[in-house]
C-alpha cells in the first residue's frame, strides 16, 4: 500500500514554564492510500498534538511529515482558510455560527473559496448523501441529534474530497449503535478507495473497524497485536511502529 502521509523521526515537547512535556518521542509511521488508521491513548497522552502535527497545523521540535512526497511544512505550501494544506479535511464538531443555517449551506462554505455557490451547493448535496445525511439539507444545528451532527461534521470534512481525513475522537458522546455507523462510514470510504483516515480514540473497542490501530502513551507509538476471541479483545504491544 502506498505511503499517503508520513511522520518520521517526529519529536515534540510542550513546555509549560519550567516543566517540560516530551509528547511524542520520535514517531514514525504511515498512513497509506485507502487506509484507515486509529490511534488510542488515554487523556492527555499527545493524541490532539500528533494529529495536528499530521495535519501541518503544527510544526514538530524535529522529524519530517509528509503528504504524497511533499514536505507538509514547506514554506511557499498552499494553504486554505482554516490553515489546512489542500488534500487534508479535518473533521470539526461544532456547528455554524449562525444557527439558522441549513446544514447544506454549511457544508457547502469550504468550497466557496473556490467554487461557485451553485457548485457549491451541489457538491455539498453529495457530500451530505455519502454520509448517509442526505435528509439534513434543510435542517439547523440546533434541530440536530449528536449522531447526526457528527455526519454532518463528516460531510463538512470530505466536501472538498480530500486525500486524507483526520479526525479527533469523532464518536465522543455517541452511543454504540452511533459509534458504529460513523467508524462503518469511515471504513466504507477506505475499503472504496475514496479517502484515507486517521482518527483518535480514547479507547480501544472503539477502532475495531479501523484497518490500522496503533497507541500512543509515554510518547511512543506501537502497534499492538489484535486478536478477537469471541467477544473479547487481547491486546499485545509488540513491536515499535517503523515506515
Ligand atoms: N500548546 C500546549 N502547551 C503546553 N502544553 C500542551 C499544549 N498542548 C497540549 N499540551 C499538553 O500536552 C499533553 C498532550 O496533550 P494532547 O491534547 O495532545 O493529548 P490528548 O491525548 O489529545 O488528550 P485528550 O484525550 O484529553 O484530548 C497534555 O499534558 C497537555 O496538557
Amino acid at each position: 500500500m502506498p505511503a499517503l502521509l508520513s511522520l518520521d523521526g517526529v519529536c515534540k515537547t510542550h513546555r509549560r514554564g519550567r516543566h517540560a512535556n516530551v509528547v511524542l518521542d520520535r514517531v514514525s509511521f504511515h498512513v497509506g492510500v485507502g487506509e484507515f488508521a486509529a490511534i488510542f491513548g488515554r487523556r492527555g497522552a499527545g493524541k490532539t498534538t500528533l494529529l495536528r502535527i499530521a495535519a501541518g497545523l503544527d510544526a514538530p521540535d524535529a522529524g519530517r511529515v509528509t503528504l504524497d512526497g511533499r514536505d507538509l511544512l514547506a514554506t511557499g505550501r498552499r494553504r486554505r482558510l482554516d490553515g489546512l494544506p489542500d488534500g487534508i479535511g479535518w473533521l470539526v464538531r461544532s456547528g455554524p455560527l449562525t444557527r439558522s443555517m441549513p446544514m447544506l449551506d454549511f457544508v457547502a462554505m469550504p468550497l466557496l473559496e473556490r467554487v461557485p455557490h451553485r457548485e457549491a451547493r451541489r457538491r455539498a448535496g453529495a457530500a451530505l448523501e455519502r454520509a448517509t445525511a442526505g435528509a439534513l439539507v434543510d435542517a439547523r444545528w440546533p434541530e440536530l441529534s449528536d449522531a447526526e451532527r457528527v455526519l454532518v461534521a463528516l460531510a463538512r470534512a470530505t466536501v472538498r474530497r480530500p486525500a486524507l481525513l483526520l479526525a479527533d475522537d469523532p464518536t465522543a458522546g455517541l452511543g454504540t449503535r452511533e459509534r458504529e455507523i460513523v467508524l462503518g462510514l469511515l471504513r466504507e470510504a477506505t475499503d472504496e478507495n475514496e479517502m484515507s483516515a486517521l482518527i483518535t480514540v480514547p479507547a480501544l473497542p472503539d477502532v475495531l473497524r479501523a484497518h490500522r490501530v496503533m497507541s500512543l502513551s509515554g510518547g511512543e507509538l506501537m502497534e499492538p497485536t489484535r486478536q478477537r476471541t469471541g467477544d473479547h479483545l487481547v491486546v499485545a504491544a509488540d513491536r515499535r511502529e517503523s515506515v
